[in-house]
């Protein structure tokens, strides 16, 4: 474990030189044969005497689930309601329907991080670079401090600083022009998880909050099946991963060291983990997690809510007039302030109750997007059953969120943007158990649902109330339909085809 104050650990230290590298890559090589050859002889032993079981070669299965993840799995689903399949040596099921679901979401034995970290990838993992988090091992103590850092009283008192940034960040796009949502709505988001996550002298660095994002989607690049699959061979993607991760550990640690060395504490989150008692890598640890299970999701949602907005006119006019209900019900209507300190004058209470019609549209968005969404369990206690498929102590569980977001007989038209199926009366997603994935069910709903929401309204009010703008294609167009989100694409889901672009004009200052 390093030291607070030894930033570089040891065992990166000691990572092999390029002439080393060369001779073990030789060696590697002919591991992986070895190792190929036993895992198709394990296959071919095993047999597929039950017909859920996929044929073919494991490791030709495992690589089309890691680059394709959604169509392998919709495409295997057509055949049956339940698959299994490898991943080098783990055995993964998939299931489908209305009984797995209930046990997928809330049976006790299924573990939710041992399933992301070996087969999802992507974010930060300490133990990449052998740094161990000593306090954070346990999904329960990091939630209990991520609900801690969100309380209201907290969020209340963070909420103008949140606007003012977004409203900093919107600055640098002028008064008129066109900007890719995919770019800078995300920066948007990540400024304000760096702010609430971090610390103040963190979040008003540009360029350092530049350098996090930029050593976060190397991460994310770097997360490719090789380094998956096969996460002690020395390919180029796994030193890209450990170098992005020991870049982001030691950027963060070195804030850490300085709020440690600062004279006089404040309420900033780095603060109260200091203050807390933990140590430099449980922080770090810490702030990595929360910045990344936050920015992605909600940079994601907001990037299509203001897409979906822009081709909708009938909830684009009913959000703006929520936005307007909202400052005319909590400021001065006499105000010359700026638009961003009128909106961020408006309590936190007021942005969760009062927005019925941006509430449905985000939802609405939730379906669509989170649809692709994969969620994934490891069996860490006991073996069971689901409708007689045998599921081992050890296993993996892959359930598709699109099983219920796209079923046709839960939401008819299920790929057509209609915020008012949720309307009462309809209620389309109360029809089945767990019809709604988009914030999680059963035992692990996100804790960071109040903040993300938050997040979103600020962005979408503060753009819906300030501009005027609509969606173009890159030849400058209206498009006459809003292109489907990629699927297979976890971090982003950007349009497939054609990309859009926001088209913008600024009305109020
Ligand atoms: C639009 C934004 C977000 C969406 C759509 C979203 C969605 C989800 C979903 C679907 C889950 C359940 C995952 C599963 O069952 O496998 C989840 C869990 C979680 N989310 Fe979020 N999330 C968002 C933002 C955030 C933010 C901003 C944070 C933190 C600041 C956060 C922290 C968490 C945590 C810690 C869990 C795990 C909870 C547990 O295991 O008990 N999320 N989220």
């Amino acid at each position: 474990m390093a030291a607070s104050g030894n930033l570089t650990p040891p065992s990166v230290m000691a990572m092999p030189s390029a002439d080393s590298t060369a001779t073990f890559t030789v060696l590697a090589g002919a591991t992986i044969g070895v190792v190929f050859t036993a895992i198709a002889l394990q296959h071919f032993a095993l047999g597929s005497t039950e017909d859920i079981d996929l044929g073919g070669f494991s490791i030709l299965t495992a690589w089309t689930f890691f680059k394709k993840r959604y169509d392998f799995m919709l495409s295997n689903f057509k055949a049956r309601k339940m698959f299994r399949f490898r991943v080098l040596q783990h055995r993964v099921v998939a299931l489908s329907g209305e009984a797995a679901r209930q046990v997928f979401f809330n049976e006790l034995s299924l573990d939710l991080p041992e399933g992301y970290r070996i087969l999802k990838g992507g974010a930060p993992q300490m133990r990449d670079i052998h740094v161990e988090e000593p306090d954070m091992k346990d999904l329960s103590a990091f939630n209990k401090q991520l609900i801690s850092l969100l309380r209201k009283e907290r969020i209340d008192e963070i909420l103008p600083v949140l606007f003012e940034d977004v409203h900093q960040g919107m600055k640098t796009w002028g008064k008129q022009g066109t900007l890719n949502p995919f770019k800078e709505i995300y920066e948007l988001v990540f400024q304000m998880n760096v702010r609430l996550a971090t610390c103040r002298e963190l979040a008003e660095d540009k360029k350092a909050v530049a350098k996090l994002g930029r050593h976060y989607w190397e991460l994310e690049k770097a997360a490719s099946p090789v380094a998956l699959l096969l996460p002690w061979f020395p390919s180029r993607a796994k030193k890209d991963q450990e170098a992005a991760t020991m870049n982001l550990f030691q950027l963060i640690a070195g804030y850490v060291e300085l709020r440690r060395k600062a004279p006089h504490p404040n309420s900033d989150a780095i603060d109260v983990l200091i203050a807390n008692g933990d140590s430099t890598e449980a922080i770090v640890g810490f702030v990595l997690g929360v910045v990344f299970s936050g920015f992605v999701n909600t940079g994601m949602n907001v990037c299509w809510n203001l897409l979906y907005l822009g081709m909708n006119a009938e909830w684009k006019k009913k959000v703006a007039a929520e936005v307007q209900a909202l400052m005319a019900n909590h400021t001065d209507t006499l105000s010359t302030e700026p638009l961003h300190k009128r909106l961020s004058s408006i309590p936190m209470q007021a942005w969760e109750d009062e927005m019925p019609a941006l509430d449905a549209v985000i939802r609405e968005t939730l379906r669509l997007i989170a649809g692709s969404g994969i969620f994934l369990r490891r069996n860490l206690l006991k073996d069971f059953d689901v409708e007689g498929v045998k599921i081992k102590k050890g296993d993996f569980l892959a359930y598709v969120a699109a099983d219920v977001h796209l079923n046709p007989e839960i939401y008819p038209d299920p790929f057509g943007f209609d915020p008012g199926r949720y309307d009462e009366g309809r209620a389309e997603d109360k029809k089945v158990s767990h019809a709604f994935l988009g914030w999680g069910a059963g035992r692990h709903p996100c804790n960071g649902m109040r903040v993300a929401k938050l997040e979103m309204k600020l962005v979408i009010a503060l753009v819906i109330a300030g501009y005027d703008f609509e969606i173009i294609d890159s030849s400058g167009k209206f498009p006459s339909a809003l292109p489907q989100p990629d699927r297979n694409d976890y971090q982003q889901a950007r349009p497939i085809g054609e990309p859009c672009f926001i088209k913008f004009r600024r009305i109020v200052d």
